[in-house]
Formats: structure tokens, sequence, C-alpha cells
């Protein structure tokens, strides 16, 4: 008796083309002679199709393309597959119209639906604002032999409701539970669970405590891909009934792995373990380049455009395309000013020669003195500041927008989370982009990626995933002992704006900013805890009056990639005009140049 567990990548609303990828693992499944195949949560729409699932057509379609699909299937393989259903009993306003659901496809035809139960609205997640929760416990049977194989069905946060693992910290209800009681022989989990640090490793100590706890095997398919902000690390597992884990397929890469199930002994068998990646910086990375890749081909690019300062900053961005669309694919514009130092062009020059990407100079100098000229009438007599300073950067935003519209390039924006958390970036100017590709990685590890990279090449590891280093060193083919200019890791941040300028002028230290901006997005922690953590309590009431000073400027931020717990954007619902001082000492009514001079 073969489970298949299929590892797919599918595009939201495309879902001709994501009943397709069903179809063909469908058919390989069949070649393994499996018996059951468990596909991803939503997978037929893609997740998350949010308001899309407000369009009855849209609802209806995939309704058809579910019938379809399964006349198509092989008859007599069980393919489990995730979709919306109708909610034929929503009649009043307010009741939700659909289900998060799991079709059993069989014979030709749907033979069985199953609804999520546990709905997640918390962080990025909004599901009470289209589903209503299925009743379970949901389960089917499979004939073996003489007697009968009970499946029971979840789907992705069914299984993350233990109370036992959670230290009682959980609602009531526990949807494994309840499918132990039924006595079912096998839980399977169809999930569509986003990445994030070291989420793939609180997956796996779920899974092992349900598995353990209930004595019950669990097959765990999980989405991969990145659909806008949210990357889908895949990471599909299966563990046996004493919590070990017997099958793993690789994470950030679509795939299919068949797992046995012995009827002797009533368990899973030891099947293929991929391994997970090899530390924090691989994953990040890893996720990243997934990232860059799905968002910029799913919404109909093929090439990118940076501007390259010869900062850390862009320099990451820049390795990070060129791994993700190929060198060839990556176009950096260095735009130096007056205020450049020599080595912003020397620096992003020999970027754009490791990484093999194409490079353009435009000297904003004139563009800089013809807006002086035309802004004089108005601004003779009032000395040069901010607004003088941020126009370069804005002159920069719209020469690269220029070019984006000119030859179809996406252009991605280069902040990242400590400059977004505290508004160390120019609205219509850097922040300019179509997809944030580094705002919600700290600057601290920003650094710690760009070494890690420079060691993976100098070092000569090779490949060290499969969409990564590898595909990257490939294209390269040149790299020698450094992929990121050495100076460019050494030279102190800034954004040469004005002579002299560095980015610790203005801001505490990046170790002690990430680590405070770390206390109060990711641990919701009070002043009082960062102080008695050892911070000085006049910065972190800057950094606070900064964080909250910026909501503006995040809320006008592109799409941002999410790799940590909690990144800006959906899983940060700030208002703006925003009054409530917490245990900031007054309210940020002052300039924010004078606050980040302060
Ligand atoms: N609540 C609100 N809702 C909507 N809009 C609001 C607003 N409050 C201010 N604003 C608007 O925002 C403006 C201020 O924001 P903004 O124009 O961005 O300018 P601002 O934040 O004043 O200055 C940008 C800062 O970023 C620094 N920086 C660091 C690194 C790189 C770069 C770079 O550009 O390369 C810049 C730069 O040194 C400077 O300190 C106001 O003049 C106002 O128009
Ligand atoms: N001289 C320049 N040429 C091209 N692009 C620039 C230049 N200066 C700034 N930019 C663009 O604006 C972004 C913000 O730049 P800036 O150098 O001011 O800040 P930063 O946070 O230190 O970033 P980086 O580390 O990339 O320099 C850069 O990442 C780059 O995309
Ligand atoms: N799609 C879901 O139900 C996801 C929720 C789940 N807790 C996760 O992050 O993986």
């Amino acid at each position: 008796m073969k489970f298949a567990i299929a590892q797919l990548n599918p595009t939201i609303g495309d879902l001709a083309h994501n009943a397709q990828q069903v179809l063909d693992a469908a058919r390989q499944a069949d070649r393994l002679e499996a018996q059951v195949l468990v596909t991803t949560e939503l997978m037929l729409c893609g997740y998350p199709p949010r308001d899309l699932l407000l369009q009855p057509s849209f609802i209806q379609a995939m309704a058809d393309q579910l019938d379809a699909l399964a006349a198509e299937l092989p008859p007599h393989l069980a393919v489990l597959v995730g979709y919306a259903a109708a909610n034929p009993k929503a009649r009043y306003h307010g009741e939700k119209p659909l289900f998060n659901s799991t079709a059993l496809l069989q014979g030709g035809k749907v033979q069985q639906v199953f609804h999520k139960q546990l709905l997640p609205t918390y962080d990025v997640f909004d599901e009470h604002r289209y589903f209503a929760p299925g009743q379970g416990p949901s389960s089917f049977t499979i004939p073996l032999g003489d007697w009968g194989l009970r499946v029971g069905v979840t789907i992705c946060e069914d299984l993350w409701n233990d109370e036992e693992f959670w230290g009682g910290r959980s609602y009531p209800r526990n949807p494994i539970a309840d499918l132990a009681d039924d006595h079912v022989d096998v839980v399977i989990n169809l999930s569509a669970s986003p990445y994030s640090l070291n989420k793939a490793q609180l997956r796996a100590s779920m899974l092992a405590h349900s598995a353990t706890r209930f004595r019950c095997p669990i097959l765990y398919a999980n989405q991969v891909g990145a659909n806008d902000d949210l990357i889908f690390d895949g990471t599909s597992m299966a563990f046996n009934r004493q919590g070990d884990l017997v099958a793993r397929l690789p994470s950030y890469q679509a795939g299919l792995a068949v797992v046995e199930y012995d009827p002797i002994q009533r368990d899973l068998c030891p099947g293929d373990i991929a391994p997970l990646p090899a530390d924090e910086n691989e994953a990040i990375w890893s996720a990243l380049v997934l990232g860059v890749r799905d968002y910029t081909h799913k919404c109909g690019f093929s090439k990118a455009v940076i501007g390259l300062s010869g900062g850390i900053d862009s320099a990451l961005v820049a390795a990070i395309a060129a791994a993700a669309l190929g060198p060839a694919n990556v176009l950096g514009i260095l735009m130096p000013s007056p205020y450049s130092s020599d080595h912003s062009v020397t620096d992003a020059l020999a970027l754009a020669q490791t990484l093999g990407i194409a490079h353009q100079t435009l000297a904003i100098g004139p563009l800089m003195a013809d807006y002086d000229q035309v802004l004089d009438p108005l601004f003779a007599g009032t000395s040069s500041g901010i607004a003088e300073e941020n126009i370069q950067s804005r002159i920069r935003g719209n020469l690269l927008m220029a070019v984006s519209n000119k030859f179809g390039h996406l252009l991605l924006s280069t902040g990242n989370k400590s400059e977004m958390a505290v508004g160390y970036c120019t609205l219509y100017g850097d922040m300019n982009g179509g997809l944030a590709v580094i705002a919600d990685v700290p600057k601290t590890r920003v650094y710690a990626l760009c070494e890690w990279l420079n060691r993976q090449v100098s070092s000569g590891t090779g490949p060290v995933a499969p969409v990564t280093l590898g595909e990257l060193s490939a294209q390269v083919g040149h790299l020698t002992d450094a992929l990121i200019p050495q100076n460019i890791l050494e030279k102190p941040p800034s954004a040469e704006l004005k002579p002299g300028q560095v980015d610790q002028d203005s801001l505490p230290p990046y170790d002690v900013l990430d680590d405070i901006l770390d206390r109060l997005v990711q641990r919701h922690e009070s002043v009082a805890e960062m102080v008695a953590a050892g911070h000085d309590a006049a910065v972190v009431d800057k950094v606070l009056r900064l964080v909250s000073r910026a909501e503006f400027k995040r809320r006008q931020t592109p799409p941002v990639l999410k790799v940590t717990d909690r990144a800006f954007g959906l899983g940060w619902r700030m208002p703006i005009a925003n009054r409530w001082k917490s245990e900031v000492k007054q309210l940020a009514t002052e300039p924010a140049e004078q606050l980040l001079e302060a």
C-alpha cells in the first residue's frame, strides 16, 4: 500500500495549469503504484486566493475544473485535491458562502468532500473572511485485503492546535484528537504553510508530537513556490506512529515522494529523507531566490532592474536576482551624484562584474542642478536640507522606473527591514519598485547573508541548494574568491545624500537597532523588558518613536517577501493616524529629519 505526496507550485487563479500539475503528479504516482495521492491546500486555485474567493464566477470555474480533472485522472488512484467548495447552507448575510475543502477524486468523479475545521485568522491569514468551519471528523476508507484502511483528512491549521504541544495555549478543539478517537489508521494533512525562519523545524516537532501522542502516522503535503509576498518552502514530510521522520521532500522545489504503508505493522515504512538547508543563511537565501523568481515570472516579467549604489543592500538584492533569474536577465544602473564616493562606482562595477550582470551608468548631477534651478523661485532664501537631499533619491527612483517602463524590467527595491522599520528611506525615491526583496531582512542579517555567500563561493562547496548558489555559480562560471566585493562588506553604510553622511550619524549601531526591533516586532516586548535586557532607555524610546512615525511609509512599500515570523505587510497592520503613545514618552510629531538626527 503506497501513498504519494505531491509538493506542487500552483499559480493563484490559473485553474487549468494547477489542475495539469495535479494530473501530471497523478500519472507519476500511478506509475509508481501508489493508491492514494495527496496534494496541497487549495491546490486548484493556489494559496492564498484572497478576495478572488468573493467572485461567484471564480468558484463556479473551480467546481467545473474539479469535475474535468476527476474525469481525466487514473481511475483507480484516490486523489485528494484542495479547492474552495460552495457552502449550500449559507443563506443570510454574514454566513460564509464557502468551505476550504479537500475533494477525494476517484473513478472519474468526486467521491467525498472534507472541510477545514480550524480557520487561521492571525498574522497573514484571514480565513474567517471567506470560509465557514467544517465539522469533523473527516475520513475515508481504502479497501486493503480483507479490511479497510481508514484515512483521516485534515487541512493545514487543523494540525496546528495540539494543546499539549503549545502548553495549553490553544483552542479547545483538536481535529487530530477527534480523528484518533475515531480510530483512523493514518492522518493526512494538505497544507499551504508559508516559510519563515526555522518554521520547517517547528512543523516537524509539532507533527512528531501528534504522531507520538496519538500513535498515528501522519503524511503532510505542503505547497511550494511563492505567491506575492508569501514564500512556501514545501518541505513536505511523513512521520510514523513512533514520531520518527520517515520521509521528507526537498525544500524550495516541486517534487513527489512515495511512502509505503505496512498493513502488518500498521505503520509507515522508512523512505527518502531530503536534507534541510544547512543553516539559517542558506534557508533565507533560498527562500528569497524562490520569492524573486516566482513573483517575477508569475507576474509575467523575465528581467529585473536594480539601482546599484556600491552598498551592501543593493549588492545582496542583485545577487539574489542573478540567482533567481539568471545574470543575463538582471540590469544594474549606477547613478552617481556629486556626493557619491569613488568607491560607490568602483564597488558597484566590481559587483556587476563578479555577478556577470549588465550595467549602465547614468550620472545624475545635471538633473540635480536642473531641479535646483526650477525650484529656486520657491526655495530661494531657505537653507538646503532634507528636501534637496531626497531629490537625488527621487531622481534615481524616476530613472529606474523609466528603464522599467521602456524595457519591461521589474524594478526590485533594496530597502532592508531595519531601515523600513525606522523610515530611513525616501518615499517615491529608493522605495520605488514592484517588489521589496529584503524588506523583511534586518541589516545585520544582510551582512551575515553576504558573508555566507562569499564563504560558500571561496570554499568551493558547490551547490548548496537546488535553486540557489549552485545555479548561480554554474551561470556565472568564473567565480573566484568573493561574490560580494570585500570593500562592500567593510565600508560603513551610507546613504551618500550629503557629504560624509553615514547611517550611524542618524541611527543606533545596527546590532543594537536590530535587537530592539526584533523585541518590538517579533516578541511584542515592552520598553521595560528591553531596558531590563540591557538597552539604553533613551535609545529604545527613540527607536519606538521612529517606528511609529514611519507607518505612512511602510503602507506605501511594495509587497515585502516574508522570511520572519512577522513581516511588514499583512502581518503588521498598524494605523497611520495614530495617537497611542504606548510607553513612548511623547507622540512622534517631530519631523523625521529631527528625530533621525537626534
Ligand atoms: N502621515 C503621513 N501620511 C502621508 N504622508 C506623510 C505623512 N507624514 C509625512 N508624510 C510625507 O512624507 C514626507 C517625508 O518622507 P520622505 O519624503 O520619505 O522624507 P524623510 O523621511 O523626511 O527623509 C528620508 C530619510 O531617509 C534617509 N535615507 C536613508 C537611506 C537611503 C535613503 C535614500 O533615499 O536613498 C534615504 C534620509 O537620509 C532621510 O533621513 C513628508 O514631507 C510628507 O510629504
Ligand atoms: N549612486 C547610486 N547609484 C545607483 N543607485 C543608487 C545610488 N545610491 C543609491 N541608490 C539606490 O538607492 C538605494 C538606497 O541607497 P543608499 O545607498 O542610499 O542606502 P543603503 O541603505 O546604504 O543601501 P545600499 O547598501 O544598497 O547602498 C540603493 O540600494 C540603490 O538601489
Ligand atoms: N494555511 C494555513 O492554515 C496556515 C496556518 C498554519 N498555522 C501555518 O502557518 O502554517
